[in-house]
């Protein structure tokens, strides 16, 4: 039985725990709610987050101890949101991931360093590469609690790791594939928020479907010239690890970055947004983080950069997005 550290507590962590459970593995699981704990270990059901999945708590091990959590741990899976991730991660000691596999199921970058969360693993628990990998990949939690058809891929340097992965995840409706693009797949599934976020601006100013194709189209290139530029890899964005998750994002119902975006578009302020969701939306801390590594990149974002100008120095959505359009083809 392969032993899994689930890190976090909100819907992908959730989710994760279901499919890895499931399927055999044993999971200490992470929350930093007492009350969460409490509230699973007496009705197997995490109150907030998916609440209607039933755990099977003979596999699965609630608990707020973080450390003891990683100890046995053969697999250490991260699904804190980017943003607190590196609050719950300081507080292991730095040999705690020594010889484990550190799968990353974060689509963020951490916002005080603008940095990628598997580039800060490596650093400060002096782990190598190939010890870690990626999850990505058109998948929305709600739907894995629907036990609908999705697809995960495992980005890691080293393929076979991936492929380990991946064996623990496959299920009657979860496919998953190896790649071996960390670092490309991982900016990208930072990107695509941006690009959801701005799309739920532009649905809440009333633009409609012709403009958000227009969009995404255009930010499949903008995506391409930024990964060009900090890592010229061969690699075919049209597969679904880079393309499906910028889809899903864009226009599901399930999107927290485009209801996020939505709001704004309709005059929330971005606190009174974040307030009201209960769940995060990484695109507000990606954009920072993008726009600022842009700075000495210097490609051409029009998108990014109008997504900065609103969420960060109060330009009106509807102004900016005149803006945009006349930059767009
Ligand atoms: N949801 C999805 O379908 C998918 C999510 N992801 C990625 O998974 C990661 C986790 O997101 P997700 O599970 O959706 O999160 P949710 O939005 O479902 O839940 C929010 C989580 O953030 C925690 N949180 C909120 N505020 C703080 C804080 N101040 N300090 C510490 N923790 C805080 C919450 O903890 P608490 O409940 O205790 O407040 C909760 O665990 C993200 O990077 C996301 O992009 C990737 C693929 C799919
Ligand atoms: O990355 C995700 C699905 O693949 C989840 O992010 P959103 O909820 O913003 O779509």
């Amino acid at each position: 039985m392969e032993k899994i550290a689930m890190l976090g507590g909100g819907s992908w962590a959730t989710a994760l725990t279901k499919i890895l459970s499931e399927n055999g593995a044993r999971v200490s699981w992470w929350l930093r709610s007492k009350d969460d704990v409490q509230h699973l270990r007496t009705t197997r059901h995490n109150p907030r987050y998916l609440s209607s999945v039933a755990f099977d708590l003979t596999r699965v091990f609630p608990s707020t101890d973080i450390a003891e959590v990683v100890k046995d741990a053969d697999w250490v899976v991260l699904a804190v949101p980017a943003a607190f991730v590196k609050e719950a991660l300081d507080k292991l000691e730095r040999d705690a991931l020594k010889g484990k596999r550190v799968i990353s199921a974060i689509k963020g970058m951490l916002p005080s360093r603008n940095e990628l969360v598997t580039d800060y693993v490596v650093e400060r628990f002096r782990l190598k590469d190939e010890c870690l990998g990626v999850v990505a990949g058109p998948c929305h939690a709600e739907e894995v609690a629907l036990e609908k058809q999705s697809y995960l891929t495992i980005g890691s340097p080293d393929v076979a790791l991936a492929e380990q992965f991946c064996q623990l995840l496959r299920n009657r409706y979860v496919r998953a594939h190896a790649a071996a693009d960390l670092d490309g797949i991982e900016y990208c599934a930072v990107m695509k928020n941006i690009i959801a976020l701005t799309c739920g601006i532009a649905h809440g100013l009333g633009y409609g479907d012709n403009f958000q194709a227009v969009l995404v189209s255009n930010a499949v290139q903008e995506i391409r010239r930024f990964l060009h530029a900090l890592s010229p890899e061969p690699r075919d964005l049209s597969a679904s690890a880079y393309l499906g998750d910028l889809l899903v994002t864009s226009y599901s119902q399930f999107s927290r970055n485009r209801t996020f975006g939505s709001m704004v578009g309709r005059g929330y302020s971005v606190k009174s947004a974040q307030l009201e969701m209960n769940m995060i939306a990484e695109g507000y801390y990606a954009v920072k983080s993008i726009y600022e590594l842009n700075k000495q990149l210097k490609v051409s974002m029009p998108i990014t950069s109008a997504a900065y100008h609103v969420l960060y120095e109060k330009i009106a959505p509807a102004v900016e997005l005149e803006i945009l359009k006349e930059k767009l083809r």
